[in-house]
């Protein structure tokens, strides 16, 4: 696509970490995408990041035509977030950093972030609205559910699963054939070598449950 030919409207939804982040380089995507700033129901200013805040979510409805790039870490508030999305028609931005790797037969659902330098090998299939960090590396035959956040240089073998909800936190390791339940999260830094249930935490390596519900 030349620059400036068919590039389409976006804004960040949220103003925290994770939308500044992603902010710091959707904008560099100016082939495709012209960032137009942020929504956020807290608007705690004007301007975030140089970048001018719009208003509340509810601005996204007024501009149907404006796609979103739905960057909050929290899992279930990104679900809520999206929620509100489809009934009022908005479309969801995927985004895919250039210096990420999306090998074959990786199917990304809408409303995917794919951060720089992540990896997805091959025969990957991934849920809407996911979030895939900075680093982060996700083997073959993977499948990762709706709203699911893999944070930074989380590494997951081949055959993982990660079902809808989860949140693998920054720089865990998933063993392969695992599966991580629907809502659960993985403390920073764990190796999990079992199959979690859905939402469990669990910690440490090897990966044991703190909690459960
Ligand atoms: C760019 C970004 O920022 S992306 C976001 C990156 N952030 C992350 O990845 C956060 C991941 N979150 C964690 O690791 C959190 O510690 C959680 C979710 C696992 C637990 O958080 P909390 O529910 O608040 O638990 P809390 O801090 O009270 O700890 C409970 C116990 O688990 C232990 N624990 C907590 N996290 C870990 C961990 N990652 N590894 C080992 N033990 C841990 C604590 O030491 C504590 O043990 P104790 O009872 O013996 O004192």
């Amino acid at each position: 696509m030349s620059a400036g030919a068919s590039r389409v409207d976006v804004v960040v939804v949220g103003t925290g970490g994770m939308g500044r982040e992603a902010a710091a380089w959707v904008h560099d995507l100016s082939g495709q995408y012209r960032l137009l700033g942020f929504v956020d129901d807290a608007a705690p200013a004007t301007t975030v990041a140089d970048l001018p805040v719009l208003g509340p979510l509810t601005w996204l409805q007024e501009h149907p035509q404006v796609q979103a790039v739905v960057a909050v870490g929290a899992p279930a508030t990104r679900a809520d977030i999206v929620q509100r999305l489809d009934a009022w028609g908005v479309d969801l931005a995927q985004v895919v950093h250039p210096s990420s790797v999306v090998g074959p037969r990786v199917e990304l659902g809408e409303g995917t972030i794919v951060c720089p330098q992540a990896v997805l090998t091959c025969d990957i299939r991934l849920g809407r609205a996911v979030i895939v960090n900075y680093g982060a590396m996700l083997g073959h035959d993977g499948v990762v559910g709706d709203h699911a956040f893999l944070a930074p240089g989380v590494h997951l073998a081949g055959n993982v699963t990660i079902e809808a909800g989860a949140d693998v936190g920054i720089g865990a390791s998933v063993r392969q054939g695992i599966t991580i339940g629907a809502g659960a999260v993985v403390g920073a830094g764990a190796a999990v070598v079992r199959d979690v249930a859905p939402a469990t935490t669990v910690v440490g390596v090897p990966a044991r449950p703190i909690r459960r519900g």
